[in-house]
């Protein structure tokens, strides 16, 4: 049974696709602690949760069941990402389930601010008829800039269109073309498009490039009676920049949907000043986009656990369900390969390791692929072995260089995927296939060309390439009782006499006094025993 575990309020839609899957068990709960969410976390194998929830490195340290975190939304600032990548969890978020909510939320918000819907409905309520002091402004007409031109600054920005605005837009990852097919005229000057506009709004997320970008020094650039509207993340707006540009009479007027510390404190003077209108985090609350993203949620956390399905991953290349049957070979393959060199490595420190992928293997996600293969090499070298989520991070930590290449030559094999490590002794190469979708084999081991499988109990032995030694190998292990299912030769040039190096797959595992007695043959170079898992084992992350 996988359990589940939600800590922020979940549309009864996701609860219930969530309380109907088989496998799955759901622990909602509501108003945790830090600490009550650490604990919680202990026996749950994923969580799901919105923006009130933060998972930070203390909680998701020590948690060895957990291992996925879905976002029931867009943002994920309030998930620590590297330490969930380090601890091997796999993030995922809902990335368009909110988006019309939250566009809307924008304009309502636009338009309430120009309007003052806000303080002269308050002035109602407290009895009073103000016409006069309400008198507002016009959208029509007006110049917007749009700072994030993602799902939601688009959809913002094909709304303020219907509004009769001039919508202008920043936003240094969108081609000219997108933006121009929705009537946006696209800057890729920030300084230069605010300096242009009668309402900013902002749809990025924060970042380190976009915390305080709207601060006093642009703010002070930009048209006197500008209204600043912010419906993506607190803090994008600098909050003391914007009070002191409010209270100065260079902004006419802010909307904030959101805050750099939630709920921010009630003395704020955000919260007090009579321009701002603020709302508590409600871009994405109704009753739509809470079912939609509950949904989504739901069968994105039972896909995973369930199926290893990954989709809108955060930290990780996603790997789409109709993918995933045809690249689980390959994962295995890279994996096994990784187990290996890490056996045939005798403890000697890895500084580099490189991949290459030819043929099919070249049309594959080749970093999911280095992550599978980094997690057999590190397997053996951490106290827990790593997954596909955090094998590359732990490498990378620990001062091991990984490379990837990809060429579409064939060479030999219609598939093929190669692994050199560099150690501090020299280098260590292996090369595998597979033939059909399901059949691994070991097709090189350093110079030495074969055909072994790549599962169970291998034993190799180096060897000088002289009659007899087979059968002599052979009547040790009968001797001994181990009995081998499969034998593969390979020899260093393909000619008689040479070194050469011996793959017998064995049934079961040999004595000391076996594996000394092969070692003692005057032929015999040297011994290794290797472990694999069986073949069609599944991988131990998916
Ligand atoms: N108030 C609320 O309840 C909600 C808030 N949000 C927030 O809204 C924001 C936007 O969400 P989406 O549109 O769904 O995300 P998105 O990922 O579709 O779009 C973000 C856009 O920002 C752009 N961007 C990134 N860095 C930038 C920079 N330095 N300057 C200019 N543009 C930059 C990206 O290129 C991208 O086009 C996010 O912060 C999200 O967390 C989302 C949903 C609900
Ligand atoms: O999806 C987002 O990024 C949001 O900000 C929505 O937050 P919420 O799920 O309403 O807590």
């Amino acid at each position: 049974m996988h359990r589940v575990l939600i800590t922020d309020n979940l549309s009864p839609a996701g609860l219930k696709v969530l309380e109907e899957t088989d496998g799955i068990e759901v622990d909602v709960r509501s108003g945790l602690s830090p600490e009550q969410v650490r604990e919680a976390l202990h026996d749950a194998d994923g969580i799901i949760i919105r923006s009130g929830t933060k998972l930070t490195p203390e909680l998701l340290a020590g948690q060895p069941r957990l291992k996925v975190i879905v976002r029931a939304g867009v943002g994920v600032d309030n998930i620590d990402l590297a330490a969930a990548t380090r601890e091997g969890i796999v993030v995922m978020n809902t990335p368009a389930g909110n988006t019309t909510s939250t566009a809307e939320h924008t304009i309502a918000m636009m338009m309430a601010l120009s309007r003052n819907i806000g303080p002269a409905s308050q002035s109602m309520r407290e009895g009073r008829w103000d016409r006069k002091k309400y008198t507002g402004t016009q959208l029509a007409g007006k110049t917007v800039g749009v700072m994030g031109l993602g799902r939601i600054g688009q959809s913002v920005a094909r709304r303020c269109r219907g509004l009769e605005m001039t919508v202008l837009g920043y936003d240094p990852f969108i081609s000219e073309e997108k933006a121009a097919e929705q009537g946006i005229e696209l800057y890729r000057d920030l300084d230069e498009m605010i300096t242009k506009v009668d309402y900013l709004t902002v749809h990025t997320p924060l970042t380190d490039e976009t915390r305080g970008v709207i601060n006093a020094a642009r703010i002070a650039t930009m048209r006197q009676g500008v209204r600043i509207i912010n419906c993506a993340r607190g803090g994008i707006v600098d909050e003391n920049d914007l009070a002191d540009a409010i209270e100065s009479g260079q902004v006419a007027g802010a909307a904030l949907d959101v805050f750099s510390s939630e709920p921010p404190p009630e003395d704020s003077r955000l919260r007090s000043l009579p321009q701002v209108l603020c709302t508590p985090h409600l871009g994405a609350s109704t009753d739509e986009a809470q079912e939609q993203v509950a949904l989504e949620a739901a069968e994105i956390i039972t896909a995973y656990l369930l199926r290893g399905e990954i989709r809108y991953a955060v930290n990780m290349a996603p790997i789409a369900a109709s993918e995933l049957e045809a690249v689980r070979p390959y994962l295995d393959l890279a994996h096994r390969l990784g187990l290996l060199l890490s056996q045939l490595n005798k403890s000697h420190a890895v500084s580099k390791a490189d991949l290459l992928f030819r043929g099919d293997a070249a049309s594959k996600p080749t970093r999911l692929m280095l992550n599978a293969f980094t997690s057999g090499l590190l397997s053996g070298a951490l106290e827990d072995a790593p997954n596909i989520i955090n094998a590359e991070m732990l490498a990378r930590e620990r001062g091991i260089e990984l490379t990837e290449a990809t060429s579409s030559e064939l060479g030999a094999f219609s598939t093929m995927i190669a692994a050199t490590v560099h150690t501090d002794q020299g280098e260590l190469s292996a090369a595998g296939t597979m033939f059909g979708n399901e059949f691994l084999r070991l097709v090189r081991l350093d110079n030495y060309q074969m055909d072994a499988y790549l599962d169970g109990l291998m034993l190799l032995y180096r060897h000088r390439d002289v009659p007899g030694l087979i059968g002599a190998i052979g009547t040790v292990f009968g001797k001994h009782q181990v009995n081998i299912s499969h034998m593969a030769l390979g020899r260093e040039k393909n000619e008689p006499g040479g070194e050469a190096i011996a793959v017998l797959n064995l049934d079961n595992e040999p004595s000391q006094a076996a594996m000394d007695e092969v070692s003692a043959h005057p032929d015999v170079t040297g011994v290794e025993l290797v472990k694999m898992p069986e073949a069609g084992a599944p991988l131990p992350w998916l």
